[in-house]
């Protein structure tokens, strides 16, 4: 590793693997001092199996039982199933992305519900969590925000874990993150290499200051963590970032083939901002089109699927973001 990623590693990342290491009291004591408003969002798309328990242990928690979080919503992207109706039975406020900033239409994608998220939310800080967790993940609250709510420096916070991988019925305790291992952190180690301490660049529990959330572009598909994490580099700087140990993840698995879809976006994303700065004549131009092989038995089968990423801007640039916010803070 270089020795500024070394020295990252190092100095930024902290420990909160379970509950027993964190001090909720002195949370509670810098949000109140602070005058912080905390808000957690969930980005679904069918996740009715696995939504609903998360949502009312997060908000027993952390709502009810501890006045950590102020707001908890569900972005409901999209979902062909109960996931918006298995969130709400359990103590979230939904809302489709869709109907967020309806005058900017509806893109597919995760990146587009976390987007217009900020939009639909008050804090000025935000937790951000996948809805298909399993297990106890009750620590990930309080674990990503410690370094928010407890260091004046830190403005964005990237969770990382150990990750099983369970496949056909074999679980591995480790081997999980796929797409992280075999397409993001090379790509990540050859181009922004002081980003080589981030343990899992593509996770999706992390935690910002609406002050810089707000100020990046965000990539609509599965491209906004690595997008987010080049670019509020750019913003914070190095020592803006911090990563927090919260021990192990589990959640559910994607196919192999709907995984090198995901590493397309990816290296979309990763292309895309190696690009900027560099002059138009000369540019790598990526396809955007990704080919992948089947065997039907008598030969191979190609089939081609989109894999360009497109993005939404800061969210500071959009003046209905602006009268909104005029209406929170003012
Ligand atoms: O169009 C979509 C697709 C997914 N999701 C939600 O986003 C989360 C993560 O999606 P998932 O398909 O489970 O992604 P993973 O296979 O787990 O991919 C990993 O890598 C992705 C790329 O960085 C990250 O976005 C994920 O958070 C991270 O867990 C889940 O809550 C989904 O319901 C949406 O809201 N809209
Ligand atoms: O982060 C990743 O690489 C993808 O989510 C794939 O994860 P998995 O290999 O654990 O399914």
């Amino acid at each position: 590793m270089r020795p500024d990623a070394r020295a990252w590693f190092e100095h930024r990342t902290t420990s909160a693997t379970s509950l027993a290491e964190i001090d909720v009291d002195a949370l509670l004591l810098a949000k109140r001092r602070g005058g912080h408003r905390i808000s957690v969002v969930l980005p679904a798309r069918n996740e009715e199996t696995t939504v609903g328990v998360l949502v009312r242990d997060l908000v027993t928690r952390w709502v009810q039982d501890v006045p950590l979080v102020d707001e908890l919503l569900v972005v409901d992207s999209n979902s062909t199933d109960a996931t918006a109706e298995a969130a709400r039975a359990a103590g979230a406020e939904v809302v489709a992305a869709g109907e967020v900033l309806p005058c900017y239409g509806d893109r597919p994608g995760k990146g587009e519900a976390l987007w217009k998220s900020l939009a639909a939310t008050t804090g000025d800080l935000v937790v951000f969590m996948d809805s298909d967790l399993l297990g106890d993940v009750g620590h990930y609250v309080p674990g990503l925000l410690t370094p928010l709510l407890l260091d004046p420096r830190v403005e964005y916070v990237k969770g990382c874990y150990t990750r099983p991988l369970t496949v056909d019925g074999v679980h591995r305790p480790v081997g999980g993150g796929r797409v992280t291992e075999l397409t993001a952190r090379p790509l990540l180690n050859a181009l922004w290499p002081e980003l080589a301490g981030f343990v899992q660049p593509l996770g999706g529990e992390y935690a910002g200051r609406r002050s810089v959330l707000e100020q990046v572009p965000f990539v609509s598909g599965y491209g906004v963590e690595v997008g987010l994490l080049i670019d509020l580099l750019r913003i914070c700087g190095l020592q803006g970032l911090a990563q927090v140990d919260l021990g192990t993840r589990t959640h559910s698995h994607q196919t192999d083939v709907a995984l090198g879809k995901m590493a397309g976006q990816i290296v979309s994303t990763v292309l895309s901002r190696a690009e900027r700065g560099r002059p138009a004549r000369g540019r790598l131009e990526p396809g955007g089109l990704l080919t992948q092989f089947a065997h039907d038995g008598s030969g191979f089968v190609p089939t081609s699927h989109s894999v360009a990423v497109d993005e939404r801007p800061p969210m500071a640039a959009v003046e209905e973001y602006a009268v909104l916010r005029a209406g929170v803070v003012g």
